[in-house]
């Protein structure tokens, strides 16, 4: 049954409830999550050369709109700079905008949902992951990671870092939880090195066949 879609009426007002379409296309979403510094960033950079998604990082997402000098820019870097979750409707319209300016059809989204404020705000726009691929890994494996990542964030101090871990554990596992209550968590080993995760990612990604043409 075709989809007959008017992409003049936003998705979540659509008559017939059509879900996954944004702007008049069907969008296959997979939601990437895990503690900070489990390795989101990194494997979605593989699943990209692979499989032929394109890769939104909501945190990367943010960055930019504090770059930009935007309004919220102020808002929202001192928000990353506590570890908190910035408010939903910033983070889904950025997405929303990465998604509908793309001319792909199939995303990574890494670091989002991170609780369930940011996941309910998914479902009102009527988007909801083919699975969840979650990478697991121990508070100080991931600790040592961020302390070795710089990249100059603001954020990878260990103050900060403490408190995300606090935001990840009080927040963001519970939204895993939520997913793996549906059967929709694929739930890897991050501890590993990077290339025998990605194996395992690897794995998970098969059915969706080779990249894109
Ligand atoms: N499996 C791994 N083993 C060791 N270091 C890793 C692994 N995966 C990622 N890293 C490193 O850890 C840091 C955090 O990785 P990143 O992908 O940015 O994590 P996230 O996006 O989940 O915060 C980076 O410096 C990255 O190179
Ligand atoms: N859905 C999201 C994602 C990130 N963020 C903010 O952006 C920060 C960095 O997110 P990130 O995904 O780049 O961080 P890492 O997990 O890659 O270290 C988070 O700690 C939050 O402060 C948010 O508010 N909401
Ligand atoms: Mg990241």
């Amino acid at each position: 049954m075709s989809t007959a879609v008017d992409a003049s009426v936003p998705v979540a007002e659509q008559e017939d409830g059509a879900a996954n379409i944004l702007a008049g296309k069907k969008v296959a979403v997979v939601f990437v999550l895990g503690g900070p510094g489990s390795g989101k960033g990194t494997q979605c950079s593989n699943i990209v050369e692979h499989f032929g998604f394109t890769h939104l990082s909501a945190g990367e997402l943010l960055r930019s709109e504090i770059k930009s000098g935007s309004e919220n820019g102020t808002m929202i870097d001192s928000i990353i700079k506590e570890g908190k979750i910035v408010p939903s409707e910033i983070t889904v319209k950025l997405l929303q905008e990465a998604m509908v300016k793309s001319e792909n059809d199939k995303f990574l989204i890494d670091g989002f949902p991170r609780n369930q404020e940011n996941r309910l705000s998914f479902e009102n726009i009527k988007i909801s992951p083919e699975f969840v691929l979650f990478f697991d890994c121990s508070e100080e494996e991931m600790v040592r990671r961020l302390l070795g990542r710089n990249q100059g964030r603001a954020d990878d101090n260990v103050e900060t870092i403490r408190k995300r871990f606090r935001v990840f554990e009080e927040s963001s596992l519970p939204v895993v939880q939520y997913y793996d209550s549906k059967g929709k968590v694929k739930k890897i080993n991050a501890a590993k090195p990077i290339l025998e995760v990605f194996e395992d990612v690897k794995t998970i990604f098969q059915s969706y066949g080779p990249k894109a043409a």
